[in-house]
């Protein structure tokens, strides 16, 4: 079988790690990527790290044409834009993976409050799908459109979730400690990450108001069936990629440092994207890949988790792709093991 898939907001960061990975896949075939420029550009001019690999043009689709000519799409625009067409490409037949924040939140409430945005489309919210593979395998093989995570909330998740499900740390007193490469901010030009700005510099931003808090908190929620509090505080850290999070947390009874690791090895040991290590994660060590790599350490009365991914692969593009493997019933490491 070969899936025909369109990328939109194909002249960004994500739709290129889109691009390099579903071409070494060989159950997809990219036949349209979008742009809202009428010019037409070839890919190479805007991506030229795909020169002789891709032979087509950024073309300013109507929904129609895409659904002309893609069985699935990927959705890589700002949120709130991709919510606008999502409905539109549900209704033509086509599958989506949306990499933007829109159908992340269940609650239409907590979307608006922390956006500051009404929603396009809120009557898709509750029943949402979330693509975090290793946490809601299940439910995302049977979907039509999933809600690609977030890169900060699939580190601290994936670092969090194994320990509160074991009942093992205190489900309302967490703190997530986050750095990131410029790249996660996108390839949109912002003040904060022109290069003279963010260079040889490193700052927290979004503290008490970033908008992934929620969506660590639904996850939380969601695997371990209680209550939870996060403070979140994400720093930009001057290199291209990855994302480091340093996750403290309460344990609910003494845990050693070796019991913590043995939990998440145990919780992890069938996922293909997920090693339990026992030295100190590094986000080089990941890069360019769709692997988390996690370890923990009790210190006084906490435990730390930290957890390193990169976030344009596992964090976006690769997590992307492993969902659509799911919902296609393709071998889900296809084009993500290397
Ligand atoms: N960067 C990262 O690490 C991660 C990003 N994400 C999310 O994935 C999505 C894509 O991110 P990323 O690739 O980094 O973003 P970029 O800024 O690199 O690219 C987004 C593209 O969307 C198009 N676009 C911008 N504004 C609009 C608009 N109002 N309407 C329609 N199209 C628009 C632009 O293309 P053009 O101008 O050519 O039309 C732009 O190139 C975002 O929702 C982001 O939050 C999720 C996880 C990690
Ligand atoms: C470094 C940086 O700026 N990172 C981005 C997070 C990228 C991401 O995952 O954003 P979405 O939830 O919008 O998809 C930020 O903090 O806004």
């Amino acid at each position: 079988m070969t899936v025909r898939v369109g990328i939109l907001g194909a002249t960004g960061y994500t739709a290129l790690e889109l691009a390099r990975i579903l071409l070494r896949h060989s159950g997809a075939q990219i036949t349209a990527l979008t742009t809202r420029q009428d010019d037409r550009p070839h890919v190479s001019a805007i991506h030229p790290q795909l020169t002789g690999r891709l032979d087509l043009h950024l073309e300013n689709l109507s929904l129609d044409e895409l659904a002309e000519r893609c069985d699935c799409i990927f959705g890589c625009l700002p949120h709130a834009a991709s919510a606008a067409v999502v409905p539109g490409l549900l209704e033509r037949g086509l599958k989506v993976v949306d990499l933007s924040a829109d159908y992340r939140l269940r609650d239409v409430a907590v979307y608006e409050k922390w956006y500051g945005e009404t929603h396009p489309d809120p009557s898709r919210l509750p029943n949402s799908v979330y693509g975090l593979p290793e946490l809601f395998r299940d439910s995302i093989k049977g979907a039509n459109l999933i809600a690609n995570p977030g890169c900060y909330p699939t580190s601290a998740t994936l670092a969090l979730a194994p320990l509160l499900k074991a009942g093992m740390i205190q489900s309302t007193d967490i703190l997530v400690d986050s750095k990131s490469g410029v790249s996660g901010a996108g390839r949109t030009p912002k003040m904060g990450t022109l290069y003279p700005e963010c260079n040889e510099s490193f700052s927290a931003y979004g503290v008490g108001t970033h908008r992934h808090t929620p969506e660590i908190e639904q996850n939380l929620e969601q695997a371990s069936g209680q209550k939870c509090s996060v403070i979140f505080t994400p720093h930009l850290v001057p290199m291209d990629r990855g994302i480091l999070s340093t996750c403290y947390a309460k344990p609910t009874r003494p845990i050693t440092t070796a019991e913590a690791i043995a939990t998440l090895r145990e919780f992890y040991a069938d996922e293909p994207f997920v090693q339990v290590i026992d030295g100190l994660p590094a986000t080089k060590s990941v890069s360019y890949t769709n692997y988390c790599h996690l370890t923990a350490r009790v210190v006084n009365d906490r435990v730390i988790v930290i957890a390193v991914i990169d976030n344009l692969i596992k964090g976006a593009s690769g997590a992307a792709v492993q969902n659509f493997n799911l919902m296609y019933d393709f071998a889900e490491t296809t084009a993500l093991a290397d």
